[in-house]
């Protein structure tokens, strides 16, 4: 063989024999017959696999039915947008948490490199774009694509990879992603009016809910034990499959009405950052679609029945949604409050289908499968009324924590007063003090007034409001209890008359 005399000479030789060889490929791909262009391909594959030290993974956006994003692709991109966003060089930026953060990750055909107990990898984010099928579906649908991560590793590194670096993205995109994410609050609404659709479905908006358990008006040591209680529920992932129980719990919230009941859903939800879906089951027509909703909630949520006596027929009759009561179920019913029916009324809409959501049905569904569907959930009712509710609904294992929302203590007073006037004391503390001691008042009461209603209001403002309205408050009682004793006085006179008449006419 003759030696190339200088460098020039050499890249040249180079040059042409790849040129003469992609002339050659291009002859055999015109000119061949199908089988042995195939045989040609994977033999070339097979030549360049056996020299390529390089091994590829790669992470598709949607697989399978192409309907739910893979979790495995939100992982590795959670994991790129915070391990890597330093060193690509082109970036995407988008709204984060609570619409007050950019957040960024690379952008797409960008490659970083990472590395991990001295492997050496590179990442890129690639895609493909798929055609449709037909010309006709063209107009609707144009090019669908599909994007991916493609991570590229020497084959030494095999192990070190496949045994501890993936497993180490995914945990740390997943903490990343509960950390960013942005939590939703979920409604069931009715789906579209073709009746073949007319079933409800989960829609969402962003839940900003600012309460927290700071912020509650509730007694320290109350508070305290529920933050423990929650808490210890969400660490306990393994005690819960040891035990061999679907891990979820059940809260039920009692209380008279503006006592926080819905303001503690929302703190629980933002101590935990969970999900919260708040069920309507007067808009669910059956078991089979109040199954289906609950098979889509996802894991690290909330599940709310709000003032679940007045959702569900709990003596076993089914009644139309929006229909009128008689005037004995209004008096059976009076617990529900006016508000509530008349959104019983809206979510009917005109509708005049059935609710067959019944209790057993419900009661099925928060013991049955459907709640192991992997991840934590709680399930919270609510109701004013809690010696409606049947006991089988409320017993232990399916409702683990009753939590009774009372009217506003001194304690809860406080906070409120630091949360709306920022003070922590004041000499008019005493008298609202001895005030709250004869009258009961719910904490939304003080908030409301509490709530500065203009520039100019000032604390004392706010804290004479509240004792004006706590003077009313113990007028009204003393007047109560006055007329009831009056009642009873003149009850107890006719009874005392009648007797005498009975008597007088014995006598006669
Ligand atoms: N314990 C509390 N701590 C702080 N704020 C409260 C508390 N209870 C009520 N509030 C205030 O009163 C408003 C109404 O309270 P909330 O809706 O939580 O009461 P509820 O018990 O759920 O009432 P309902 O039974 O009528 O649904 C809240 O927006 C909040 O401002």
């Amino acid at each position: 063989m003759v030696l190339p005399a200088t460098m020039v000479e050499m890249w040249t030789m180079v040059g042409s024999t790849i040129a003469s060889f992609m002339f050659i490929m291009a002859i055999i791909r015109q000119y061949c017959p199908y089988e042995i262009r195939r045989f040609m391909e994977k033999l070339s594959h097979r030549i360049n696999t056996f020299f390529n030290p390089y091994i590829r993974i790669s992470i598709h956006e949607f697989s399978g039915d192409r309907l739910k994003r893979s979790e495995a692709y939100a992982n590795v991109e959670a994991y790129l947008s915070s391990n890597t966003s330093k060193s690509a060089k082109r970036l995407k930026a988008e709204m984060g948490k609570d619409s007050s953060n950019i957040v960024l990750s690379m952008d797409e055909f960008e490659r970083v490199t990472d590395e991990f107990r001295g492997a050496k990898v590179w990442w890129l984010l690639t895609k493909t774009a798929t055609p449709p099928r037909s010309m006709m579906l063209m107009s609707y649908y144009p090019e669908q694509e599909r994007r991916f991560y493609k991570l590229t590793f020497h084959k030494r590194y095999r192990e070190i990879v496949t045994d501890y670096y993936l497993g180490h993205v995914v945990k740390e995109g997943k903490e990343i992603r509960v950390k960013n994410r942005q939590r939703k609050l979920f409604t069931n609404s009715p789906g579209y009016k073709w009746p073949s659709y007319k079933q409800t479905m989960w829609s969402h908006i962003v839940f900003e809910h600012p309460a927290t358990f700071e912020t509650m008006a509730l007694e320290g040591h109350k508070k305290k034990e529920i933050i423990e209680d929650l808490l210890t529920f969400s660490k306990s992932k393994e005690f819960y499959e040891r035990i061999g129980k679907a891990w979820k719990r059940g809260y039920l919230l009692h209380g008279p009405p503006g006592t926080g009941k819905s303001t503690m859903i929302a703190a629980m939800a933002n101590l935990l950052s969970y999900d919260v879906y708040d069920l309507e089951l007067t808009a669910v027509k059956d078991n089979t679609e109040l199954r289906k909703l609950l098979i889509e909630t996802t894991s690290k949520s909330i599940i709310v029945i709000e003032d679940i006596d007045c959702s569900l027929d709990l003596t076993g009759q089914r009644k139309k949604m929006g229909e009128k009561s008689s005037k004995e179920d209004q008096k059976n019913d009076g617990f529900c409050s006016k508000e509530r029916k008349e959104e019983g009324n809206i979510s009917n809409n005109g509708n005049d289908q059935i609710s067959k959501v019944t209790l057993s049905g419900l009661l099925n569904f928060i013991d049955g499968l459907w709640s192991a569907c992997g991840g934590e959930r709680l399930i919270v009712f609510t109701t004013n009324y809690v010696e409606k509710l049947d006991a089988a609904l409320i017993r232990r294992g399916r409702m683990d924590k009753h939590i009774e929302l009372s009217y506003c203590s001194f304690e809860g007073f406080k906070v409120l007063a630091k949360n709306y006037l920022g003070i922590e004391s004041h000499q008019m503390f005493d008298k609202i003090e001895n005030l709250m001691g004869d009258v009961k008042i719910t904490p939304a009461d003080v908030a409301e007034s509490l709530m500065p209603k203009s520039p100019v209001d000032g604390p004392e403002r706010c804290l004479s409001r509240l004792i004006l309205a706590l003077e009313e408050a113990k007028e009204e009682v003393a007047v109560a209890v006055a007329e009831e004793a009056k009642g009873k006085d003149e009850e107890a006179k006719e009874i005392d008359e009648q007797i005498h008449v009975q008597g007088d006419k014995d006598q006669v």
